[in-house]
């Protein structure tokens, strides 16, 4: 039986490889209940591949993931009821409006008519998705199809958000108000992971972070810990080794 004392999510050994490629190897990682975790890490990284085995959507080599201590391949169903995943790419419905969109996966998911009627009144409005009424998913901006995914994920009220490049092409106002989502979520004793190429905004809305290179977990803990009196943003250069391309290849750029 799950408790508030187990992690929001745990994975232990972890691994995928695709062909002769290992994308993820032997990843562990705890993400304490009431925390917002970044996950960071360079491009082709893992970080994806992690999300994705940890919440069900990818099934591992090896190794296993728990969410409030419940196993996600042995018992999926309870496990999935506990958390809100925002994936990169984001399949859904495309030829519906974002309203029709949220009844549709609300009622799929066995909420009552009238409690999916006011969530998605309120999750529109929130995420200002209610001006575009009339518009189809497949006409919206990327930022937009960021925002109905968030919207997907917080329909059911989940324990755990997951979200796999959450601010990735949305402008700085609609990050403003996930933040403040994100944050006011976390205050009513909810957790999160985000997925995240930019640190300061890593550094600004988490506590915990882990750094993922190569398929492997490089350094994992409390924010304070894991950059010290550094940046984050030095921190992982240093961790990840930075790699810098001397510019005289491009010379023709010069004039
Ligand atoms: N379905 C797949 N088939 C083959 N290779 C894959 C597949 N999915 C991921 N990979 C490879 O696994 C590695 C890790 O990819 P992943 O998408 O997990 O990285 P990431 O850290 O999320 O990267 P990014 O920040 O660029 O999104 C990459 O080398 C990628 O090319």
């Amino acid at each position: 039986m799950p408790t508030h004392r187990e992690p929001a999510l745990r994975v232990a050994g972890l691994r995928k490889a695709f062909g002769d490629h290992v994308a993820a190897d032997d990843i562990q990682l705890t993400v304490p209940a009431g925390s917002c975790y970044g996950l960071v890490g360079p491009n082709g990284a893992g970080k994806t591949t992690t999300l994705a085995m940890a919440v069900g959507l990818l099934r591992p080599d090896a190794g296993r993931a728990e969410i409030f201590g419940v196993d996600v391949w042995s018992d999926p169903v309870r496990a999935k009821g506990l958390i809100g995943v925002l994936p990169d790419g984001n399949a859904m419905p495309e030829r519906l409006t974002g309203r029709e969109v949220l009844t549709y996966l609300g009622l799929l998911r066995g909420l009552p008519h009238e409690v999916v009627a006011e969530r998605t009144g309120d999750l529109l409005q929130v995420l200002e998705l209610d001006a575009a009424e009339r518009t189809l998913v497949i006409e919206y901006s990327t930022g937009m199809r960021k925002k109905i995914g968030l919207a997907v994920a917080l329909l059911h009220a989940p324990r755990l958000l997951v979200l796999d490049e959450p601010f990735e092409a949305v402008d700085p106002v609609s990050a403003a108000t996930i933040r403040a989502i994100l944050r006011g979520f976390i205050g009513g004793g909810g957790s999160v992971i985000i997925s995240s190429h930019v640190m300061p905004l890593v550094e600004q809305i988490c506590d915990h972070v882990g750094v993922i290179s190569d398929g492997r977990v490089v350094a994992a803990g409390p924010l304070a810990d894991v950059r010290g009196a550094a940046t984050l943003e030095d921190t992982f250069v240093d961790l990840v080794g930075a790699r810098p391309r001397a510019t005289e290849g491009l010379a023709w750029l010069s004039s």
